[in-house]
């Protein structure tokens, strides 16, 4: 049986998981419920979004349902200043998912293990995501949302549970907890009620970004307010979260040189993988129970059908999630020959739209091991098939881990080595809030 325990947890981070699931009916961060505001089913996520963006059930309108959404430019806000703050309950919102009360919404959640399939929870953790920066943007006067909202980032998903139950209901909570000029940080929850309790499965950070109706350009969203001194440190938090993310990205090694602790270990490891039987820095063998990167590529092609659009006629980005989630998973089956689990999703960047029609293609590795943990890499683009030009769409990367022992990945190129250590960057920062 594997162990995993809850680690180092930031103080606002605690707050909220202690008020989370100090009652067996889930008592709220924020009284919304008093104040009329009910659990949502998760169906009606998505048609809410519908109603807020005026998006088309049929693909046959989807062009009228664009221009209509046109005319919404007058309503968007010429400076920040003229926007009404908002506080971070306004944005708060509850979800059920019944797994276990309506057993009829259960197969579409499960996987052959008996447990719930993660890569659909991706997908309602964005639709969700989306629906609470509506909230926290709602105008009172106007039914239509002028802001096109998308996802630019999963910064973090951590899973608390080994096992995610099929058949206990799960509730989702979650608001805006940091606020720029057009980009809001969302926090969401996942709790699962396992003997009459709800507890903490999963919490997932993202970042949306609020754009113009059309969805060409920036546009601005409302300010957050702080109430108490919890909800300050959770703010910031989300100022800090920008500044990591931003020394992270001029650290990236697609533009910097690797640190000195960094080259010694790529240098460690082609020294042990050369043939000491000849004097040549060409032949390289790889060492026992283990297997070059090359060797752990899996791929796959997606073609974008209509039916995966999301409500501004794009694919849908949980849809992306799931589809480099299960070839991630695939990857990580076939390399260590055991069930993985997945433990952590971080730093999902969402380049580039994809667009109806487009052939999409996924190719996952394996990047780094460590004892019985697996760091994937799913590089994700798409392809014209006239122009014969490919687009990066995103990078996804998953930490997974394994019941038994797995060999270790070794790099054999210099592109290599920098994935090894691009995954070693993504599977430290994962194992700082959580131990394997
Ligand atoms: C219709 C029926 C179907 C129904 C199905 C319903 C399903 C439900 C669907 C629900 C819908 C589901 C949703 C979906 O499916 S959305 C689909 C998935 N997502 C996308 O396709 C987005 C693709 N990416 C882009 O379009 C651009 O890269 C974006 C727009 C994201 C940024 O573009 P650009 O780089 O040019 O932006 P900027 O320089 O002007 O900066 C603007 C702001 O953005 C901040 N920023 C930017 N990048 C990042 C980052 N990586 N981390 C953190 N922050 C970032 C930046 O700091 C600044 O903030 P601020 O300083 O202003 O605060």
């Amino acid at each position: 049986m594997l162990s995993r325990r809850w680690f180092s947890l930031s103080k606002a981070h605690t707050f909220l998981i202690r008020m989370l699931t100090s009652s067996s009916s889930g008592s709220q961060v924020f009284q919304n419920m008093e104040e009329g505001h009910f659990p949502i089913h998760v169906h009606n996520v998505r048609s809410r979004l519908r109603e807020i963006v005026g998006a088309s059930t049929n693909w046959r309108d989807h062009v009228q349902a664009m221009n209509e959404r046109k005319a919404l430019h007058t309503l968007l806000a010429k400076t920040q200043a003229d926007l009404p703050p908002r506080k971070m309950k306004d944005s708060y919102i509850e979800v059920i998912l019944p797994l276990g009360s309506q057993p009829e919404i259960r197969e579409k959640y499960l996987n052959l293990q008996n447990t719930v399939r993660f890569g659909r929870i991706l997908e309602d953790l964005d639709s969700l995501g989306v629906l609470i920066c509506y909230t926290h943007t709602k105008h009172e006067a106007t039914l239509r949302s002028p802001l096109s909202i998308v996802t630019a980032l999963v910064d973090k998903i951590g899973l608390w549970k080994q096992h995610i139950h099929p058949d206990c209901d799960i509730k989702f909570t979650g608001n805006v907890s940091w606020v720029g000029n057009t980009s809001m940080e969302v926090k969401i929850h996942m709790l699962q009620l396992l003997d009459g309790i709800y507890c903490p499965t999963l919490d997932a950070t993202f970042v949306m970004v609020a754009r113009d109706p059309e969805n060409k350009r920036p546009a601005f969203v409302n300010p957050l307010v702080a109430e108490t001194p919890e909800e300050e440190e959770i703010f910031k938090e989300g100022e800090k979260n920008k500044i990591r993310r931003l020394e992270s990205s001029k650290a990236s090694l697609l533009k910097v040189a690797p640190t000195a602790d960094e080259r010694n270990i790529i240098h460690n490891i082609f020294l042990n993988t050369l043939d000491s039987r000849t004097m040549s820095f060409r032949s390289r063998v790889l060492p026992p129970n283990s297997v070059w990167m090359e060797d752990t590529a899996l791929k796959s092609l997606e073609i974008c059908h209509p039916q995966e659009r999301n409500i501004f006629n794009r694919i849908f980005g949980g849809f992306l999630m799931r589809k480099a989630y299960e070839l991630g998973w695939a990857t990580a089956y076939s390399y260590g020959n055991s069930r993985p689990y997945v433990v952590a999703v971080d730093d999902i960047m969402f380049q580039k739209p994809v667009d109806i029609g487009s052939l999409l293609l996924l190719s996952s590795k394996v990047c780094y091991t460590e004892k019985n943990n697996i760091q994937v890499r799913v590089h994700s683009e798409v392809y014209d098939p006239n122009t014969r030009v490919h687009h990066t769409t995103n990078v996804f990367h998953f930490t997974f881990m394994l019941e038994k022992e797995i060999p270790d990945v070794f790099p054999k190129t210099y592109g290599e080595s920098m994935l090894y250590l691009d995954g070693k960057r993504h599977f430290d920062s994962s194992m700082k809030e959580y131990i394997i």
